[in-house]
């Protein structure tokens, strides 16, 4: 699924329920070795993201960049770091549900909560641990008379897969490295292949815009210099793109397929509507558990705020702990024990781990 359908009411497609002892909501560095700790106590999640990826501001921000702070690696990019979080995860079986925001949270009458996603999965959990960073990423949206009447399937925002160019004509809008190999992409399926942008000047690596100024000579990619005005449509159905030169002219370009790349950026979206206590924006939980001011919720990483709190992964790493440990006293009703991965046999049967 691709990030245009992150928009999607929730409401229009609700699939059965599925029955859970944990859902975590993000997938960056915090969601993910929550994941982590909660296997070590026995208790299986599914993890949600927005984005189509995990790795949350690692991968989205910072992907190539070194990080010298996590404890044990004296550095690694941020990708690096979460690539090495997948594969520690990988024993814990955790079920992935991308390109979706969790949108509902509420509770149930049987102390269970009810979270509700974009893409219309609907999950009844005894816990949620909120790992929610600095919200939600999500596409920038096209600002246009006429978006907003258009039918499904034809303006799509940083999608990843393009078969819905093939044979079409195709407009990307954007000029930074997605957009690019998007231009590049379509150019060799699409029947007509447009790549419009602000400037003359696009922010990809020198081969891409090699690539790009060769498909630019032979006329299978053509640029245009500018900014969309309005999205032209017949009941629905996308028939052209006004938009306006560097000089004020407008101009008429006809598409069929629209692709929007104008960047991905933190939102914090309707988690301020869920009635849990907030201390500037972010969720206020009591350090030693990580609770939140519902029964069962929980919340770790950039999104909390106690005394002291830094934002920084090995804090998160902490906190993803002192939760899992909250949880399962809550979830068993009694303190779990503190056993170490060294030695304990339960938990090497959990890693796989042979003897
Ligand atoms: C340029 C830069 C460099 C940094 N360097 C360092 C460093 O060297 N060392 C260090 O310790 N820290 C560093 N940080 C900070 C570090 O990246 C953050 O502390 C860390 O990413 C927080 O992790 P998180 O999992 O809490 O949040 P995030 O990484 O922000 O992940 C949150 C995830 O939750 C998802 N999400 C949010 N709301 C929803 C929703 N409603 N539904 C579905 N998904 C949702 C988001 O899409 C996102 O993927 C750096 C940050 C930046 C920007």
């Amino acid at each position: 699924m691709s990030l245009s359908n992150a928009t999607t009411n929730a409401s229009l497609s609700l699939q059965p329920a599925v029955e859970t002892d944990a859902i975590i909501i993000g997938a960056g560095p915090a969601g993910l070795f929550q994941a982590f700790q909660l296997g070590l106590q026995g208790i299986q999640a599914h993890l949600i993201d927005a984005l189509p990826h995990v790795g949350g501001q690692c991968s989205q921000l910072y992907a190539h960049k070194p990080i010298y702070d996590i404890p044990g690696i004296p550095v690694c990019t941020g990708l690096e770091l979460v690539q090495l979080l997948e594969k520690q995860i990988a024993p814990m079986q955790v079920t992935r549900h991308l390109s979706q925001q969790v949108q509902t949270l509420q509770a149930l009458d049987d102390g269970r909560w009810q979270v509700g996603t974009t893409a219309g999965a609907m999950f009844h959990t005894r816990t949620v641990f909120i790992a929610a960073g600095v919200g939600a990423f999500v596409p920038k949206a096209l600002k246009a008379p006429g978006v907003d009447e258009l039918g499904t399937g034809q303006l799509h925002y940083h999608p990843q897969q393009l078969d819905m160019a093939a044979g079409r004509q195709a407009l990307v809008y954007g000029g930074d490295e997605e957009a690019v190999a998007a231009a590049i992409d379509c150019s060799s399926s699409a029947a007509r292949t447009v790549l419009m942008h602000r400037r003359d000047s696009f922010n990809a690596e020198p081969a891409q815009l090699t690539r790009l100024q060769q498909l630019r000579e032979s006329g299978a990619v053509e640029v245009l210099i500018g900014q969309i005005t309005e999205v032209r449509h017949g009941d629905g159905l996308l028939e052209s793109v006004q938009w306006m030169d560097g000089e004020g002219n407008e101009h008429l370009q006809p598409v069929e397929q629209l692709l929007v790349y104008q960047g991905i950026s933190p939102k914090l979206g309707p988690l301020t509507d869920w009635g849990l206590a907030l201390e500037r924006k972010q969720l206020a939980v009591d350090p030693a558990t990580l609770a939140t001011s519902a029964p069962g919720i929980y919340a770790i990483g950039d999104i909390v705020s106690y005394s002291g709190k830094k934002r920084l992964i090995l804090c998160a790493f902490h906190e993803a702990t002192m939760a899992a440990f909250a949880a399962a006293e809550y979830l068993q009703g009694s303190k779990p024990l503190l056993e170490y991965t060294t030695t304990s046999a339960r938990l090497h049967a959990i890693l796989g781990v042979s003897h």
